[in-house]
C-alpha cells in the first residue's frame, strides 16, 4: 500500500477583493490545481516551491485540516478529513512556524501530555522517550519550560512530540526555518536516521535547498498550484538543461579561451570560467586547454541546485505567461 496517494486534487478558496472605493467582489483562488502523486513506504520526498505555490495547502489536506475541493487524498489508506482520529495514530506532523508544545510546561511534562493524547502505554513511552532524548540530545533541557527554549531546542522537542507514538509517516512543514547551522545539522542527521533505520516515510516542505540535497532522493516542485517536476535531483539537471562549468587557472593571464562548443563566460586575470554543454566530454576539453596553455589548476562545477530550482520556477512562469 502506498503511504500517500493524491489524485487530481484541487483546492480553491473564496477571497474578497476590493474593486473600488466601496466595492468588493468575490473571487475564487486555486491554491492547488490538479495535483497527483504517490509516496511509497520508506521514501524521503522533498516538496519545494516559491511562496504561495500551494505547499502548505497540500500539507493541510494530507493532515485533514482542509478538505480537497475535488479529487482524493489517502494517507496510510485513510481519508484524512473524514478519519482524522484514526490517521493521527499513524501520522506525525511538524510545522516549523508553530509549536504543539505547551509554553508554560517543562518539555518533559509537554511530552507526557502528548503521550496521553496518543494513548501511548507507559513502558513504550519510557523507552521511546529515552531513545528520542538520546537521538535529539534533549537531556540538558527536558526540565526547562518550553518558552525558555531556543528555536533549535524547541524544534527538537516538537520532533520528539510528533514521533512519540512511532508514526509510519512524518510530514514536516519547514522544520529547519530560522535554525542555526548546528541545529540544522542535528535535525537533518536525526531525520536521516529516522528514515534509514526505522523506515519512516517522510514528506518535507522547505525553502532550504541544503535540506533537499542532504536528505531527499526525490523532489516534487510545485508552482502556481501545479506540479512542475517530480523526480530525482540528477534528473532536474537534465530537465532544466543545466550546463557545467570548467574553472581554469592559467599560469598567466591570457585572452578568452575558445574551443569548439566551449565558451569563456568570465575572465578574471589568469582565471577563466568555461561553459560546457552537458554532452561535452570534459576530459577532452581539459586536454585541449592543457595543450594550448600552461594550466595551474582546473575544477569542474555542476550548476548548483539553487540555480536549477530558480530556473525551473522561471520556466514554469514563462510556460503560463501567454494564457494569463
Ligand atoms: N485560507 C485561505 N484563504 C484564501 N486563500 C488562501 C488560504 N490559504 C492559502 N490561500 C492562498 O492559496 C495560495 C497557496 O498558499 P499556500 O499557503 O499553500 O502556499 P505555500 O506554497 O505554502 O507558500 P509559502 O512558501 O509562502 O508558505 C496562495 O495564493 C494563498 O494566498
Amino acid at each position: 500500500m502506498r503511504m500517500i496517494e493524491v489524485e487530481d486534487v484541487t483546492k480553491s478558496f473564496t477571497v474578497r477583493r476590493r474593486t473600488g472605493r466601496f466595492r468588493r467582489s468575490r473571487a475564487r483562488v486555486r491554491a492547488v490545481d490538479g495535483v497527483s502523486f504517490g509516496v511509497e513506504p520508506g521514501e524521503f520526498v522533498g516538496y519545494l516551491g516559491p511562496n504561495g505555490a500551494g505547499k502548505s495547502t497540500t500539507i493541510k489536506m494530507l493532515t485533514g485540516i482542509l478538505t480537497p475541493s475535488t479529487g482524493t487524498v489517502r494517507v496510510c489508506g485513510l481519508d484524512p478529513s473524514r478519519q482524522r482520529t484514526a490517521l493521527a495514530r499513524r501520522l506525525g506532523v511538524v510545522f516549523g512556524q508553530r509549536t504543539t508544545l505547551w509554553w508554560d510546561l517543562p518539555l518533559r511534562d509537554s511530552l507526557t501530555l502528548v503521550r496521553h493524547l496518543y494513548r501511548v502505554e507507559a513502558a513504550a513511552f519510557r523507552s521511546r522517550l529515552a531513545e528520542l532524548t538520546a537521538l535529539l540530545e534533549l537531556g540538558p533541557f527536558l526540565d526547562t519550560p518550553v518558552r525558555q527554549l531556543s528555536l533549535g531546542q524547541r524544534m527538537r522537542g516538537d520532533l520528539a512530540a510528533a514521533l512519540l507514538h512511532d508514526p509510519r509517516v512524518l510530514v514536516l512543514d519547514e522544520p529547519t526555518i530560522g535554525l542555526d547551522v548546528v541545529s540544522k545539522a542535528t535535525v537533518r542527521g536525526f531525520l536521516e536516521r529516522l528514515n534509514t533505520e526505522r523506515g519512516t516515510t517522510v514528506l518535507l516542505t522547505t525553502h532550504d535547498l541544503g535540506d533537499i540535497e542532504r536528505l531527499c532522493r526525490r523532489v516534487m516542485i510545485v508552482d502556481h498550484g501545479r506540479l512542475a517536476y517530480d523526480g530525482g535531483l540528477a534528473g532536474l539537471r537534465d530537465v532544466v538543461g543545466a550546463d557545467r562549468q570548467l574553472v581554469v587557472d592559467l599560469a598567466r593571464p591570457a585572452p578568452p579561451i575558445t574551443l569548439p562548443g566551449v565558451e569563456a563566460v568570465r575572465v578574471d586575470g589568469p582565471r577563466q570560467w568555461l561553459r560546457l554543454p552537458r554532452e561535452a566530454n570534459a576530459a577532452a576539453v581539459v586536454a585541449a586547454v592543457a595543450e594550448r596553455h600552461e594550466v595551474v589548476d582546473i575544477a569542474l562545477r555542476e550548476t548548483d541546485i539553487e540555480e536549477l530550482v530558480t530556473r525551473l520556477y522561471g520556466r514554469a512562469r514563462d510556460d503560463r505567461a501567454p494564457s494569463r
